[in-house]
């Protein structure tokens, strides 16, 4: 695990998404320094996915400012802050279900090359550098011994873990997880859980996770999030003894 120093990643001030009166987002300031795994936690309607939304372009903020990578990219649309290094895991309903594994890996990675991955007419030979990251990437996975197969015949774990690959694909700056380990069997989580720690030592990581005892052993930073706003913020161990945290969580079962 990194120590949670170094330069900024991503910065927000005053970060803001109403819904006409009602603010999911209500001025959240975040700081994400370089070579940390930063997890969002907090319960069901905290404002989680909303803030991630706002990083990523999918929703325009009502108020505040998103820095990335040096630039103000608060109103900038997701494409052009995936071209600038922010990817974001996909959802198993984005993969190519008939195609293998190492198909849908080299097509991510071709994504990446944006206009220029509109040549369908070369030959996919072409471009082995695009091959060469899925190869690495499935190793990365450890997914070698189905490399070959269609995508729709892996485990769900293990195509929650292709998708973090794909997300991989876009060699990015940063990598946001949403519940990356929603829906996985008791089994597929340890896998998933030893991937993301193991992206920490390379990526900068951003995840939101409601596994408690994953949040715990892999995080460099945790914000906690209550009613749009944030709560507490620092490394697990101040969280974990957060008398406030405990207090939010109430009623949940299973939290720190
Ligand atoms: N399009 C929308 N219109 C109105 N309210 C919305 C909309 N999207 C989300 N909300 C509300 O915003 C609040 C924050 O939702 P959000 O999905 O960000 O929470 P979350 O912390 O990710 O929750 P969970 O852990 O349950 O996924 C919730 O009260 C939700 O009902």
């Amino acid at each position: 695990m990194t120590t949670p120093s170094g330069d900024i990643l991503l910065q927000t001030t005053g970060l803001e998404l109403a819904y006409g009166a009602f603010k999911a987002v209500d001025g959240v300031d975040l700081t994400v320094r370089q070579g940390t795994i930063h997890t969002i936690i907090g319960p069901n309607g905290a404002g989680k996915t909303t803030t991630f939304h706002c990083l990523t372009g999918e929703r325009r903020p009502t108020a505040g400012r998103v820095r990335f990578a040096g630039q103000d990219i608060t109103n900038r649309p997701p494409e052009a802050r995936v071209g600038l290094g922010m990817s974001r895991s996909f959802q198993i309903t984005s993969l190519f279900q008939t195609l293998s594994v190492r198909e849908n890996l080299r097509l991510a990675a071709q994504g990446r090359d944006g206009a220029r991955a509109l040549a369908f007419w070369r030959p996919v030979t072409s471009r082995p550098d695009h091959l060469k990251v899925a190869d690495e990437i499935i190793d990365r996975l450890q997914l070698g011994g189905r490399a070959h197969l269609p995508a729709g015949e892996l485990s769900h774990g293990q195509q929650r873990v292709l998708e973090v690959g794909m997300a991989l694909a876009a060699r990015p700056k940063l990598l946001l997880l949403d519940e990356p380990t929603s829906g996985m069997g008791i089994d597929d989580i340890p896998v998933m859980t030893r991937l993301i720690g193991e992206l920490g030592h390379d990526y900068t990581v951003m995840l939101i996770e409601h596994n408690m005892s994953i949040v715990m052993s892999i995080s460099d930073v945790i914000t906690v999030m209550h009613q749009g706003r944030v709560l507490v913020e620092g490394p697990p161990d101040l969280v974990r003894n957060d008398d406030r945290v405990r207090s939010a969580y109430l009623g949940e079962a299973g939290a720190c």
